[in-house]
């Protein structure tokens, strides 16, 4: 039987998901050991293979085929554009992607003036701006401490993952807009749903069962 390869995010959203895939009984007991250097966790039983990425690889990774399944942020999966089927949403990780500033800006927004974005997110923003609000407006691609941005002057709003909205209360800043919510999706190469089609629907419904009896 040829082992099925899982993409997974590192950070926020890991230990979560080893957490569900366990409850799912999918184990890889090598890949809770934190300290460790190793890259690649296997479950010969299950013929399974693991390893733990940066969100904005895991896409990548399942688009060309190197990992069959993906488990990553909905906001991952929208900013990367890439081809990928969205079988399920995980439920955890859940947040909202939302433009963000002083109070002030509200009127900048609402007059449509020609404002400066910065974000980690430059095609989500630019959808959100161009295609969804029609107001033409300058990216700046950040690549973190997004908050800072209207603090120092480099932009009038942000466009950043909102969560408890603790970050910009102790900034002064404020949701202006939400753009949509967020969490935890599952993600499959197409190639491989088809090939591997038996195994990877048993595991989603699986999935889906559990997190259905979860949420009763
Ligand atoms: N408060 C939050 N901030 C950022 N991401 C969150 C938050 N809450 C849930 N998430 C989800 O977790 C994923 C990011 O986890 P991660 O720890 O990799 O964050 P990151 O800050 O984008 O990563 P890095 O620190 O490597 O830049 C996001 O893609 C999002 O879907
Ligand atoms: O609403 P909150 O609960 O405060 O969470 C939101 C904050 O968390 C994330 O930043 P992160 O900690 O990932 O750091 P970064 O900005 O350097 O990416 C996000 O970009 C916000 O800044």
């Amino acid at each position: 039987m040829k082992y099925l390869t899982f993409a997974l995010t590192k950070g926020r959203l890991a230990d979560k998901t080893l957490e569900m895939l366990e409850s799912a009984g999918i184990t890889c007991e090598e890949m809770k050991d934190k300290d460790s250097r190793k890259l690649i966790f296997v479950n010969e039983d299950l013929k399974l293979k693991f390893f733990l990425a940066k969100g904005p690889d895991v896409p990548t990774y399942v688009e060309y085929g190197a990992a069959d399944i993906g488990v990553v942020g909905k906001d991952t999966i929208v900013e990367a554009g890439r081809s990928a089927y969205e079988v399920l949403d995980l439920g955890f990780g859940k947040c909202r992607m939302c433009v963000c500033g002083y109070k002030e800006a509200k009127d900048l927004l609402n007059r449509k003036e020609l404002i400066r974005v910065a974000t980690k997110y430059p095609n989500i923003a630019k959808d959100y701006f161009y295609n969804k609000k029609h107001q033409t407006v300058e990216i700046i691609k950040m690549n973190g401490s997004i908050e800072l941005a209207p603090i120092v002057g480099l932009s009038e709003v942000i466009v950043d993952i909102v969560e408890t909205g603790t970050t910009l209360k102790e900034n002064g800043l404020e949701v202006l807009e939400e753009i949509c919510p967020l969490s935890a999706r599952m993600i499959v190469n197409p190639v491989s749903m088809r090939m591997e089609s038996e195994r990877i629907q048993n595991l989603i419904v699986n999935l889906r069962t559990m997190l259905q009896e979860g949420k009763r």
